[in-house]
Order: structure tokens, then sequence, then C-alpha cells
């Protein structure tokens, strides 16, 4: 196979990639920041809930992937004839070693130990000896295969509270489940009723499939699904959303119940203490690689 590497401005970088997909016969495109990590790079997205900084990197970097050198050659001349992509460069044109991408990828996605006994483990691997308690789960379109540290924050919690307690395992919601871990790592605890939500559906389905895979019971739906009160209540979610979500989450507490919050950064602990201190007290039960696990207990 062949790749070109390309620059174009922020103007045409879509009407750049639709035309090598769609007109010109690659295979796939990519698009990057070409001035990521230089001076010149500049922050595109910010956090859900606050408007973009901009619309685009100002220079994108395409790399558009060819069966054969004589397919990338023709999609480069046509392209770079358009008026509209005269400021388009063409910076290379090279061959791309042929890979197992499967075995590459698997290959990034080891066994992760969340706690003594207690391992995440994709399907293509053994499991290792002395695991006790172990989540089957492969990488795919949902957030939460046990890399990130809150997502192991969370359930290194789960792990440590589970014998003591017991009691609030009889009830339990998963608010913004992605791939269902955490609901999965309380079934595997002794959870019986596990409610798992998500906005997004393949998150969802997502959280079936997974749940089925590790042979536990968990209910999935989008947020609608949650209803009452539960004893232990997990959000791994953002900081911005978190604090918008305060009044429901902390509606969805039962008296006693537990509140597990990830997906927030050291330096915003405060500003989600004071957004759920009308309803409990949020602490800062751990910390990884610079996120916060913040858990409360209500009154
Ligand atoms: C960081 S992932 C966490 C996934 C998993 N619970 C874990 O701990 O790894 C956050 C998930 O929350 C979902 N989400 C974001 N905003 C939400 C909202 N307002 N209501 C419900 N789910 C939301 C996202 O779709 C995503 O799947």
């Amino acid at each position: 196979m062949v790749e070109l590497l390309l620059l174009a401005p922020e103007g045409v970088v879509e009407s750049v990639t639709d035309a090598l997909i769609d007109e010109l016969g690659a295979l796939s495109a990519s698009v990057e920041d070409a001035d990521a990590d230089t001076d010149a790079e500049k922050a595109l997205f910010g956090e859900p809930g606050m408007p973009a900084p901009a619309g685009g990197w100002q220079r994108s970097r395409i790399v558009a992937l060819f069966d054969d050198d004589t397919a990338a050659t023709e999609a480069a001349t046509l392209l770079l004839a358009q008026d509209w992509a005269s400021d388009v460069s063409l910076v290379a044109m090279r061959p791309v070693q042929e890979q197992d991408w499967v075995r590459l990828t698997q290959s990034q996605f080891a066994p992760v130990e969340i706690s003594n006994g207690f391992w995440i483990v994709p399907s293509w691997h053994e499991v290792p000896a002395g695991a006790q308690r172990v989540i089957r789960l492969d990488p795919g379109p949902a957030f939460g295969t046990g890399t990130h540290p809150t997502t192991r924050m969370c359930l290194r919690w789960t792990a440590h509270h589970a014998a003591a307690l017991s009691a609030s395992w009889t009830r339990v919601l998963d608010y913004g489940c992605g791939s269902g871990i955490l609901a999965i790592g309380a079934a595997l605890h002794g959870a019986t009723a596990i409610d798992a939500v998500d906005i997004d559906p393949s998150a969802v389905e997502s959280t079936r499939a997974n749940a089925m895979a590790n042979g536990v019971t968990v209910n999935a739906g989008l947020p609608d699904l949650a209803s009452g009160s539960y004893p232990l209540v997990y959000a791994n979610i953002l900081a911005t959303p978190l604090k918008l979500l305060a009044p429901l989450l902390s509606a969805h507490v039962a008296g006693g119940g537990h509140l597990v919050l990830a997906g927030i950064l050291e330096r915003q602990t405060d500003e989600l203490k004071a957004a759920y201190a009308p309803w409990l007290t949020l602490e800062v039960a751990d910390r990884d690689e610079g996120w916060a696990l913040m858990t409360g207990r209500m009154a």
C-alpha cells in the first residue's frame, strides 16, 4: 500500500478528505493538527458544554491510504489540479509496510490488575495466575477498557469497599456507563440489581454485550432508565457535566448511600465540592495521574 501525506489549510480540509474518500479511491484518510507540539499549536476542543475555541486546526496534516502507486499518483494529480485546492500541498508519497494490524492492536492492551486478584483481561489473553475476579473486556467503541486512571480508581474503590458495603450492593446505578465496566465490576463484587445508563446508544449496546460476555446481569439503557434512589451511584464523566448533573445524581442517592464521582482533574476538586455541597459533602478518596476520585455519603 501507498500513502499520500498532504498539508491543507482549515477551510478546505473537509473538501479534501471528502474528495479523497468519495471520488479519488482512498481507502482511508486521517487528519491531524500539522502544528501539534509546536509553538503554533492552538487548542481546538474545550470541555463538553463549553464553546470550542476554534472551528478547525489552522493547518492539517492529511494522510490518505491507497492500494498502490498508480492509485495514489492519480489521486494526487487530480486533487492538486482543482482550483479550490490551490493551497493544498503534497509533502510525500511513500510505501506503507504491511502490518498485522490485529496483532499490533492487541499487543497494546495487556491485562490490568486493579487490586489484589481483581483483573481486567482482554479476551485474547490468558487469565493471569492468582486472578480471583476477572472482567473480560476488549477495546470497543465505548470508553472504559480499564486503562484510564478514572476507570481504574472507580474499580479500585469498588474492590476496597465491597466487603464493608455489602448492604449497598442491592441496587447500583452506573451513570455514564460507557463499556459497562463499572457495572460489571460491581456485579463481580456481589451487586445484584444494577442499572447502567448512557446518553450514547452505542455505549448502551456495548454495556449489554459486555455484561453478557461476563455472565452478569446489568440493566442498560438511556438515562431515563435510572429511577428512584440507589444506595450506590457511580458517575465517571467529566467535571463540567458532573457539575450540571449535581441535582440529578444527588437525587438518585438513597439516604445513607454513596456517590462515587470520577473524571475530575485534581485542580477541579474544589469546584465539584461546591457544586454538590447543597446535597452532600464530597471528599477526595483517591488520586491517579492528575485525576481525582471524589466520594460522598448522603445523610
Ligand atoms: C469517561 S466515560 C466513562 C465510562 C465508564 N463508566 C468508565 O468508568 O470507564 C463517560 C461516559 O459518560 C457518557 N456521558 C457523557 N455525558 C453524559 C450524560 N449527561 N448523561 C449520561 N451519560 C453521559 C459518555 O457517553 C461516556 O460513555
